[in-house]
């Protein structure tokens, strides 16, 4: 198990004295930590994974396995294991032979070889498939041979590129939750690229958020859903309403705001660290489950039901308030509100957060 450092490490790609990274970092990954780059379609995560591998050579910074410096060194030297989206498997081979593989370009004695390679397939639920084609897999064992094949070197580090984007729903949270044992049992720090949200949430130990090249936040799921640090990570994460707040007085990790155009101020959390005063304006992270029905007389926001959705576990109604929507969660069973119903919204203050605008 070892740490991995990535000391001001950016890309520029275009060659203009004036281009701008396409990512940059200043990140440490803990020895055995699951870390997700997670973000949208072109936001640099490839290209941060792919540094880190060694395909991508960084512009400025350097790269650290442990004590060791790997800025410039050939992927084949790094010790990683990667799986890739696509599988990447040999169609000509064996499950088994795909998996030894890297043990035989390692030059694994051939004895020992056969109990790794048939330890590596047992550790996917893949036991007794060694002779098996890999056309006569279906796409989720595939990728677990491409799992097996990775760790089955007992590689330093884990690298894996949204392994599981050609997977059905079902397959994938399955999948995802193998990957997570997989590492915990091998005890190897691991890297995952994904722009699912919610699966980074699933796997993760912490999540790097990444917009327009640069890391929004850093951390444990729970926080980065609780306490998100910008208003995209509050609208990427999970589904919030990002509403504007006039702040009326500033208290400790608190602060009194009005939301927009309403008159009765409310107390709401905020990180200490936040920089802000009376006076100026802000933005409030409230989830939709934060928002609830309240008597007319209480109400914090008012306007009318355009659109409610059934979920199974929740439904989901979206409210014009005065030129912006808003939506509110309610768990099954609740009273929920219908298609054309004006109604009054209070907050749960304790379940929002103060971001800067
Ligand atoms: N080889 C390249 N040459 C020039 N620009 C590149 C190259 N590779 C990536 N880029 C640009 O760098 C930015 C980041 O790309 P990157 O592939 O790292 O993003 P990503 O978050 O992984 O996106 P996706 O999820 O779509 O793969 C993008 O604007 C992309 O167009």
């Amino acid at each position: 198990m070892i740490p991995i450092r990535l000391d001001h490490v950016s890309k520029t790609y275009a060659a203009a004295p004036e281009a701008e990274p396409a990512i940059s970092a200043d990140l440490t990954i803990q020895a055995g930590e699951f870390f997700t780059l997670l973000g949208p379609s072109g936001c640099g995560k490839s290209t941060l994974l792919r540094m880190v591998a060694g395909f991508v050579a960084p512009t400025t910074g350097s790269i650290w396995f442990g004590d060791r410096e790997v800025t410039r060194l050939a992927p084949h030297k790094r010790g990683i294991g990667m799986v890739f989206q696509n599988y990447a498997l040999f169609p000509h081979m064996t499950v088994a032979e795909n998996v030894a593989y890297g043990l035989k370009i390692r030059r694994a004695a051939r004895e020992s070889r056969d109990s790794q390679v048939a330890a590596a397939l047992s550790m996917v639920g893949l036991d007794g498939m060694g002779s098996r084609g890999i056309d006569q897999l279906s796409g989720g064992q595939q990728q677990r041979v491409a799992l097996a094949r990775a760790v089955v070197i007992q590689p330093d580090l884990l690298l894996l590129d949204e392994p599981l984007s050609n997977l059905d729903a079902k397959l994938r949270e399955e999948t995802r939750t193998q990957i997570r044992e997989v590492q915990e049992t091998s005890g190897t720090t691991a890297v995952y690229v994904t722009h699912d949200q919610a699966e980074a949430m699933a796997i993760s130990d912490r999540i790097a958020v990444l917009a327009d090249g640069r890391a929004h936040q850093i951390d444990e799921p729970r926080r980065i859903y609780r306490q998100p640090a910008t208003s995209f990570v509050a609208r990427f994460i999970g589904r919030s309403n990002v509403l504007p707040v006039t702040v009326v007085a500033v208290g400790d990790g608190t602060a009194d705001v009005s939301l927009a155009g309403g008159s009765r101020v409310i107390t709401v959390p905020r990180s200490a660290a936040m920089k802000v005063a009376a006076g100026s304006t802000a933005e409030l992270s409230v989830r939709p489950q934060a928002l609830r029905l309240v008597a007319e007389s209480e109400a914090l926001l008012r306007g009318e039901v355009s659109r409610v959705e059934y979920l199974g576990a929740t439904v989901t109604a979206t409210v014009d308030v005065g030129g912006s929507t808003v939506v509110v969660s309610a768990s099954d069973g609740q009273t929920a509100p219908e298609q054309g119903e004006r109604v009054s919204l209070g907050v749960d203050e304790t379940s929002t957060w103060l971001i800067p605008e």
